[in-house]
């Protein structure tokens, strides 16, 4: 089938590069002309594992074509998916700029009858709004159904993601429509849930939530298990065992970034403070997770004291491995805190350190080699567990290092295996591993 998929960042550039995977012939619809020459060249705009080889390789079999413009986008599409951003507004809700531009983009430049499928995450209600606005601007007499399709994916894995989901979830009114987008997801073998379409825009916004207050929760445990000599990797193995419970996002940390998390939960309390109902389990989740981010510091600071020109490799900037993204990255909290401190930082990050320089600044210096990151430090504060970082020789800590003192913020190591090496080692949620008397620096 003849697909388009306007906006190709994260969630539309792996949609049409993966229904072109499939058989369908899409075009990629995107405003910004830079990203739209660099995909016609076969390079990603963005970095996500294995995405830029599909990419190439539906390009090369005529499946996948990139355009700037709308109408030749559009031109015989019967289905049109939305993916561009909806972003967070000063008061927390969701910006729908961008998704009323494209429903008149849409209304003003189809020729024909079309399924409007939108991924983008949009408050209960937007698809119908969505609707409304398209059929106000229509400039031809075609018809026009709408389906809510939010998507799951995540940053890092999202090309596995795609082809290995647990769900599809499909809203919709109209069942003819439904059925369309059913048979169009088909090939990727998941299974397909149908609803209505305010319940499938739900659907987004309360997994993110859920999946956020999971992290929440296990961090405050964490805060709790490291002031009573208990250990929260024992404490989540546990309770993961039983399977009510389940073993995943239990991971205690810094707590959760990225372009989801934080916005889609602030989005929610918004939606339903619209309707009076006043979300307080959520806000503690957003309230709990905004001091996790700076806990490191404190943590640094308790036992350094004045940071003022320490040297600090600041290790790992993306908001989680295996991405560029520096979307709401704790490194973002956590490097202006060392600056306030007027610490003296270094930072290390395999792929992100040029989207990192444009959103941190250049109060800090970059670097893509972890040992230079190391070299003659005071201390080091781990914020994303990149496998560069957690499968090093721990003996590079005390080689390279002034003193080799360590917060962890991802619980990159075993305990017994720190305990191996002259290292002074505090993570999360555990016991400090103190292996030769306290590293003195002042
Ligand atoms: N990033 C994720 O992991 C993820 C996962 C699931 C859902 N989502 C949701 O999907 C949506 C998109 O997120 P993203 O991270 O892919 O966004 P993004 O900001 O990376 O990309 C959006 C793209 O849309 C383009 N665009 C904006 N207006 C346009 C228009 N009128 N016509 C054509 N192109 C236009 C922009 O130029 C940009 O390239 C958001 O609602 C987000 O919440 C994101
Ligand atoms: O046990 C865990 C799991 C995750 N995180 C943090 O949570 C954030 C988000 O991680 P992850 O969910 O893996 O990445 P995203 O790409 O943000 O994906 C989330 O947000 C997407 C956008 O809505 C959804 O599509 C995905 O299903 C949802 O997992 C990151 O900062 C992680 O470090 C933890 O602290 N502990």
């Amino acid at each position: 089938m003849k697909i388009s998929v306007v906006g190709t960042g994260y969630v539309g550039l792996v949609t049409g590069v993966a229904l072109s995977h499939i058989g369908h012939k899409v075009t990629c619809v995107d405003i910004d002309q830079n990203k739209v020459e660099k995909m016609n060249k076969g390079i990603s705009p963005i970095y996500e594992p294995g995405l830029e080889e599909l990419m190439v390789k539906n390009i090369n079999e005529g499946r996948l074509f990139f355009s700037a413009n709308h109408r030749e986008g559009f031109k015989d599409s019967k289905v049109i998916y939305i993916a561009v951003g909806t972003p967070e507004k000063a008061d927390g809700s969701a910006n729908l700029t961008f998704i009323e531009q494209v429903a008149k983009d849409i209304a003003v430049n189809i020729e024909e009858n079309v399924i409007v499928v939108t991924k983008s995450t949009v408050p209960v209600g937007t698809n119908h709004y969505i609707k409304d606005i398209i059929e106000q601007h229509l400039i031809k007499n075609v018809k026009v159904e709408i389906v809510s399709n939010p998507e799951f994916l995540r940053e890092g894995s999202s090309v596995y993601d795609t082809f290995n989901g647990d769900r599809i979830v499909v809203g919709a009114d109209n069942t003819e429509a439904a059925q369309v987008i059913k048979e169009i997801n088909e090939p990727f073998g998941i299974p397909v849930y149908v609803t209505d379409v305010q319940s499938a825009e739900m659907i987004k916004y309360a997994s993110n939530a859920f999946l956020a207050t999971k992290i929440s929760f296990i961090n405050e445990i964490g805060n709790i298990c490291e002031k009573l000599g208990a250990d929260i990797e024992s404490v989540a193995y546990g309770m993961g065992l039983d399977k009510r419970i389940g073993s995943m996002f239990l991971n205690a940390g810094i707590g959760y970034g990225g372009s989801c998390f934080p916005k889609d939960t602030k989005a929610l309390t918004q939606i339903a403070s619209n309707i009076d109902h006043q979300f307080e389990l959520l806000e503690s989740v957003i309230k709990v997770n905004n001091n996790q981010q700076s806990l490191l510091i404190e943590k640094a600071k308790d036992r350094v004291g004045n940071l003022r020109g320490k040297k600090v490799a600041l290790l790992g900037l993306s908001f989680k491995p295996n991405t560029d993204d520096m979307r709401e990255a704790a490194s973002i909290v956590i490097s202006k805190r060392l600056l306030e401190e007027e610490a003296e930082v270094i930072a290390f990050d395999p792929i992100a350190v040029s989207n990192a320089k444009r959103i941190i600044g250049e109060g800090i210096q970059y670097t893509e080699s972890l040992e230079e990151a190391l070299q003659d430090s005071d201390f080091a504060l781990i914020v994303t567990e990149w496998n560069q970082i957690k499968e090093i020789n721990l003996q590079t800590y005390v080689d390279k290092m002034s003193t080799p003192l360590i917060f962890d913020g991802r619980n990159c190591y075993d305990l017994n295996e720190v305990e191996k090496y002259n290292l002074e080692y505090h993570s999360m949620g555990r016991r400090s591993v103190v292996a030769k008397p306290a590293v003195a620096v002042q």
